[in-house]
């Protein structure tokens, strides 16, 4: 274990208000963000109600006409010159996620790259918004085809990726043209609002982008999606809240983008080159210590390759360094809290219990904070709760495969269709099981998918619409035609 070099006194300056109208404000009551990795309160932070939810959107619908009649061009450079303040301020940001959520500090940076580059991405979108014409059937009549903001929108953004995934969303719709009400999780509103702080000076006008950090979503958000002045809501996080909010959207037929929880297969076969396999293993069941929708949740290895691959993955996972995410040489740092290690905990009991092996780790890392160590389990029973359970945490369990067919039907036996991977050096078979894989998202020979070029996003419960690439902003957008009596 290595142990912690940050204190919250090297905590970034950070405003800690609701940020509604162009302006800081206090709240009526506070709540505490607590560090994961040592239990220190690091600051205490606005907690939004239904009234200041209530102003929010008021603030977002009052400014949307004039923000949808700006220039693509004023919108781009307002982004351009965000993605430029958070690149230099990559290490308040890269501070700010370690002490709020846990991630070592490397990753960290990574994540305000990554963040990052929506800002910039979508920056380049903003003036590329086109339309389309054409013909009637009859010849009656042109059709001349463009594209509106949606209007005001809801920002629903989770905790494990604090930064990235609320630009993933504030990006497009900046570039699209909308305003927001945006509300990160609970525990991580620090990012978020340094982020609106940044959006802030980066030009962004007053009532475009609206924060409220809170205890209780449930009251802001039922603000938002019913009160009738929101036209769509963007959320990101657990399937069974993303089933609750479509429930409430459907009440005022709001548009909705839903990137929800991921089950993700990750397929070693006969031919696979085992080395990289276990490269790229590293890579998606690690990356943020197994709390992302895209962690590998599930390793299906063909018997052939299965020993190899499962003592090659235990020595390097045994070889981690567990610890506090701020300590230099940390691999894998806290979960979020104690419910979050119960699970893994509880997970991992139920697969040993029915007869998988521990290779490596099974336990909790130290006696204070909510670390447990990489853990490789082999033999792992089909009908292992963790088979059909994100474990967000740590934890590898292999099952073994003869057949493509076994394999196919194991890998898409899961309501959820995220993301899957898979190693093979046979093209033919790399076609074949791609296109076989219920998944939005396909690694092939790759532990890692996400890219702000790509449309990030899943099918089945994993979600609705896509994050990214070129359709990203497309989220954000109505169709609207001109119907011209051609002469
Ligand atoms: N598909 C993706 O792109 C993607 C990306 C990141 C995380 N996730 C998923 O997110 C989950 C982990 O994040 P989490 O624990 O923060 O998820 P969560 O669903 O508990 O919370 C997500 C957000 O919803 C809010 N929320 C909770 N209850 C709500 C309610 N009743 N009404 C309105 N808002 C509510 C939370 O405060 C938070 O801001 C995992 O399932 C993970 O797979 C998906
Ligand atoms: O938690 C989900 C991962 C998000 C991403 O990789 O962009």
């Amino acid at each position: 274990m290595t142990t912690t070099e940050l204190q919250p006194a090297t905590l970034p300056a950070v405003p800690t208000g609701l940020f509604i109208d162009g302006r800081w404000r206090d709240g009526a009551r506070t709540f505490d963000v607590e560090n994961p990795a040592t239990g220190v309160v690091l600051a205490s932070v606005a907690d939004g109600t239904a009234d200041d939810a209530r102003r929010a959107i008021d603030a977002a619908a009052a400014a949307q006409d004039q923000w949808a009649r700006t220039a693509p061009r004023e919108r781009s450079e307002i982004l351009r010159r965000a993605y430029e303040l958070v690149i230099a301020r990559t290490e308040d940001f890269a501070t700010l996620m370690t002490l709020e959520m846990g991630k070592p500090l490397a990753e960290a940076r990574g994540e305000v790259a990554y963040g990052a580059e929506f800002l910039r991405w979508f920056s380049e979108e903003a003036v590329r918004i086109a339309g389309d014409t054409t013909v009637t059937g009859d010849g009656r009549n042109r059709i001349l085809v463009g594209r509106a903001p949606v209007g005001p929108c809801v920002l629903i953004t989770p905790w494990n990726f604090p930064l990235a995934m609320g630009t993933r969303k504030i990006g497009p719709a900046v570039a699209a043209g909308c305003t927001m009400v945006f509300k990160p999780a609970p525990q991580t509103p620090l990012t978020a609002l340094l982020l609106t702080e940044v959006l802030r000076e980066a030009g962004l006008p007053d009532g475009v982008l609206n924060t409220v950090a809170t205890t209780d979503a449930a009251a802001v958000v039922t603000e938002w999606v019913e009160g009738g002045k929101a036209r769509k809501i963007s959320f990101t996080g657990s399937t069974n809240v993303g089933k609750i909010l479509l429930g409430q959207a459907a009440k005022t037929v709001m548009r909705t983008s839903m990137e929800l929880g991921g089950n993700a297969p990750f397929l070693v076969c006969a031919d696979a080159d085992v080395d990289k396999a276990v490269d790229g293993a590293m890579v998606a069941k690690l990356r943020n210590m197994g709390e992302a929708c895209t962690a590998a949740n599930r390793f299906y290895v063909h018997r052939d390759v299965v020993d190899e691959f499962t003592t090659k993955l235990a020595e390097r996972m045994s070889a981690l360094t567990v610890g506090d995410g701020t300590a230099p040489g940390t691999d894998v740092g806290p979960l979020i809290d104690a419910a979050g290690l119960g699970k893994v905990e509880r997970l991992v009991a139920d697969a040993v219990a029915k007869g998988a092996r521990i290779v490596t780790g099974g336990e909790r890392a130290g006696e204070t904070g909510y670390f447990y160590r990489p853990t490789v389990l082999a033999d792992v029973p089909a009908d292992a709760e963790l088979a059909a359970t994100e474990i967000f945490g740590p934890v590898a369990p292999v099952h073994v495969f003869d057949d493509e067919d076994e394999a196919i039907a194991a890998a898409n036996d899961t309501d959820a269709g995220l993301v899957a991977y898979l190693f093979t050096q046979d093209i033919d078979r790399a076609w074949r099981l791609s296109d076989r894989i219920e998944a939005g998202m396909v690694g092939l020979n790759t532990g890692l998918v996400s890219n702000p070029a790509a449309p990030f996003g899943g099918v089945k419960q994993s979600g609705l619409g896509r994050e990214g690439g070129r359709v990203g902003i497309d989220e954000f957008l109505e169709y609207k035609y001109l119907a011209i009596p051609k002469g």
